[in-house]
């Protein structure tokens, strides 16, 4: 599939602070690709070489076939940004804004004045179109930035952590419209915090630690690599199990506490069974059985434990 982002051997530097420290990646088209790391990662940096905001100091990186510093305008087209920050003309109602946005790219203004409308309803804020963006309530601003993004029709979506302090209602609606936009054909790169986000929307995720990309999977595979614990409660008070350890290199760990059985292993759901079939052979009566699978959040932070420990990860409430 081709790429609607290549990266190769990307730096940045400012002053001595190692920014982005060689990376690779390639995001495919049509992909919902999803970029973690703890706070000060490098993941803002990235997004700024993408669209021209910040000048990488080495490696390449284009957009659909576009480098992003040679081509810039035909890169800069092509992609729709959501930042972080409210950076919005803040004196204008928000459909002049949209159309202001639409003419810099060079929409005509008949059209650009259909598209703002467009872009409103879609996001749900049409009925705000006069309104200020300093008078819009948190909530509202989050959603004219999408649609700020969407204002060109862009073949890149790049949402920096979209859902950022909105409620859990506001949250999902956003997902599914951006999962709409990408069901549709646009590549959606999106940066968040929220683990429960990247899990639930991402096909796959890079993980980012210290200006290096340290993995590249799905939230699925990265599940796969943690454990998962099997908890069996027993009728009986058995002094001894079979040994799971030997019998299935899967297994991590046992842990027989009474009657209550813990094993600790990778693919619990797949492992499960096999504890129950053994017990079973074994006399044991199962009482009660429950799989406590791993979190992509316990993995991540696993995995970037060692990026001097700043993993700081919020957890949907
Ligand atoms: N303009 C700048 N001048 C100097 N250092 C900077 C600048 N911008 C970023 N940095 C540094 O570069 C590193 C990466 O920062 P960046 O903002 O890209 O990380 P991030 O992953 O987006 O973090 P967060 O999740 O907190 O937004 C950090 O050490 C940061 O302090």
């Amino acid at each position: 599939m081709a790429s609607a982002i290549e990266i190769r051997g990307l730096t940045k530097s400012y002053g001595d602070v190692t920014a982005l420290d060689g990376i690779d990646l390639d995001v495919p088209e049509g992909s919902f690709f999803g970029l973690l790391g703890p706070n000060g990662a490098g993941k803002t940096t990235f997004i700024n070489i993408l669209v021209g905001l910040v000048r990488k100091s080495g490696g390449t990186a284009s957009v659909f076939g576009y480098d992003v510093e040679a081509d810039y305008r035909e890169a800069r087209d092509r992609i729709g940004l959501a930042p972080q920050e409210f950076n919005v003309d803040r004196f204008f109602p928000i459909r002049e804004v949209l159309e202001h946005k639409a003419g810099y790219h060079g929409i005509p203004q008949d059209d650009a004045r259909e598209r703002a409308d467009e872009v409103l309803k879609r996001v749900g804020i049409y009925d705000k179109r006069d309104t200020r963006f300093d008078w819009l309530s948190g909530g509202m601003k989050r959603r004219f930035m999408l649609a700020r993004a969407l204002i060109t029709d862009p073949d890149l979506l790049i949402l920096d952590e979209p859902t950022a302090g909105v409620d859990v209602q506001l949250r999902h609606e956003l997902w599914e419209t951006i999962v709409d936009l990408n069901d549709q054909g646009t590549t959606i790169l999106l940066t968040t915090h929220y683990i429960e986000e990247a899990e639930r929307l991402c096909d796959e995720v890079a993980i980012l630690d210290s200006g290096r990309v340290i993995e590249v999977a799905s939230p699925e595979e990265l599940m796969d690599r943690g454990t998962d614990d099997i908890v069996v409660q027993l009728r009986d008070n058995p002094t001894a199990v079979p040994d799971f350890e030997a019998e299935d290199d899967r297994v991590e760990s046992v842990e027989l506490d009474g009657t209550r059985l813990v094993v600790t292993a990778h693919q619990g759901g797949l492992v499960a069974p096999d504890v129950v079939q053994a017990l079973d052979d074994a006399g044991h009566e199962i009482v009660d059985l429950e799989i406590s699978r791993t979190s992509l959040e316990e993995v991540f932070v696993e995995m970037t434990r060692q990026g001097q420990g700043r993993a700081t990860m919020e957890v949907e409430q």
